[in-house]
């Protein structure tokens, strides 16, 4: 079969985003995860952390599915959100949209630049939830805040939540975010374990200064990105709770792809988050996709030429962290 897709990225976590909305594409659930698996698989031609696939929304303006490489469908994805909002906007002739997800119908905007010339846009990162069957994650307590999970460190504390993926956070110092220890309960708990039986996103934390943190993740059914929007959203809010930062006031977010800005809001203990930051789109290609023999080539490619713009960004960013010693 014969799939157009583009490569987009948001701060550095590339995706291929699939236009289901003007091709009339119909893909079995097989399918999905096999294409997801074929075309994300970083030794082809292509590689990516996920798929996109964008469809019509029988009540919103356009509905998102995200794919892991492993081929596992996401309930949500921040930075692929920004992406979609993009596409569906620049479509549609739209500032702002509604977009259907899996567990939530999310606001999207354009906004202005996070940096000169960088397709900026702000989603909604919501629902919010501190109950661990929500993740899940099988502790016999209500929620998990700041505290020790013996089973995986005797000295690291964590928070989990749903934003409505499944996220575990810590915040750390240079020391453990340098030690090699992330990786280690990353991998212990996605694969098959007592705690995270549909595994969890893994992200430690460096608070650099009152508005300023840094977060590193190694995402369920990916592994390490360069970043992951969810992630840095439900870090954002794990640094109010613990009275590093403030609700309702700009976190800017550095990661290894970039920078880019939350803002946690509160309503009688509801949470929600907004994630702003770039939408960038890098080549448009055509490939033919062979499911049976799992193979693929691409048929044409054209790059775009935004990319060189971003790297200024990123840039940026890593000059910070260097001064922050990351
Ligand atoms: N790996 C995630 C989905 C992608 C989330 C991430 N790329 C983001 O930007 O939020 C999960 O399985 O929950």
């Amino acid at each position: 079969m014969q799939i157009e897709l583009i490569k987009g990225h948001g701060s550095g976590n590339d995706f291929l985003l699939i236009d289901e909305i003007t091709n009339s594409y119909s893909f079995s659930e097989q399918e999905r995860a096999k294409i997801a698996t074929l075309l994300c698989d970083r030794n082809s031609e292509l590689g990516a952390d996920g798929i996109l696939f964008i469809m019509n929304s029988d009540h919103a303006d356009g509905r998102m599915r995200v794919f892991n490489t492993d081929g596992s469908e996401a309930s949500m994805c921040g930075n692929g959100l920004r992406l979609v909002a993009r596409y569906v906007c620049e479509m549609k002739g739209l500032n702002e949209a509604i977009i259907e997800t899996m567990k939530a119908d999310l606001k999207v905007s354009k906004q202005q630049d996070i940096y000169p010339n960088v397709t900026t846009y702000q989603v909604e990162i919501s629902p919010v939830s501190f109950f661990l069957e929500d993740l899940p994650l099988k502790l016999d307590q209500p929620n998990l805040l700041n505290e020790k999970i013996p089973e995986l460190s005797q000295e690291l504390t964590f928070s989990a939540l749903a934003v409505p993926n499944p996220h575990l956070i810590s915040v750390v110092n240079t020391e453990q975010l340098q030690s090699g220890v992330q990786k280690e309960i990353s991998e212990k708990v996605n694969n098959p374990n007592e705690l995270f039986p549909d595994g969890v996103n893994v992200s430690f934390v460096k608070s650099l200064a009152e508005g300023s943190i840094y977060v590193n993740t190694f995402e369920r059914g990916v592994g390490f990105t360069n970043a992951c929007g969810t992630a840095m959203s439900a870090s954002s809010l794990v640094t109010c709770l613990q009275g590093l930062n403030n609700v309702e006031e700009i976190i800017n977010v550095f990661n290894n792809g970039g920078r880019v800005q939350c803002v946690v809001h509160e309503n009688d203990e509801n949470y929600s988050i907004d994630l702003i930051g770039n939408a960038t789109y890098m080549y448009q290609a055509q490939v033919e996709v062979d499911l049976e023999r799992e193979s693929f080539s691409v048929s044409s490619k054209e790059e775009f030429t935004e990319q060189s713009t971003y790297e200024k960004l990123q840039a940026d960013a890593q000059e910070y962290l260097q001064k922050a010693g990351l």
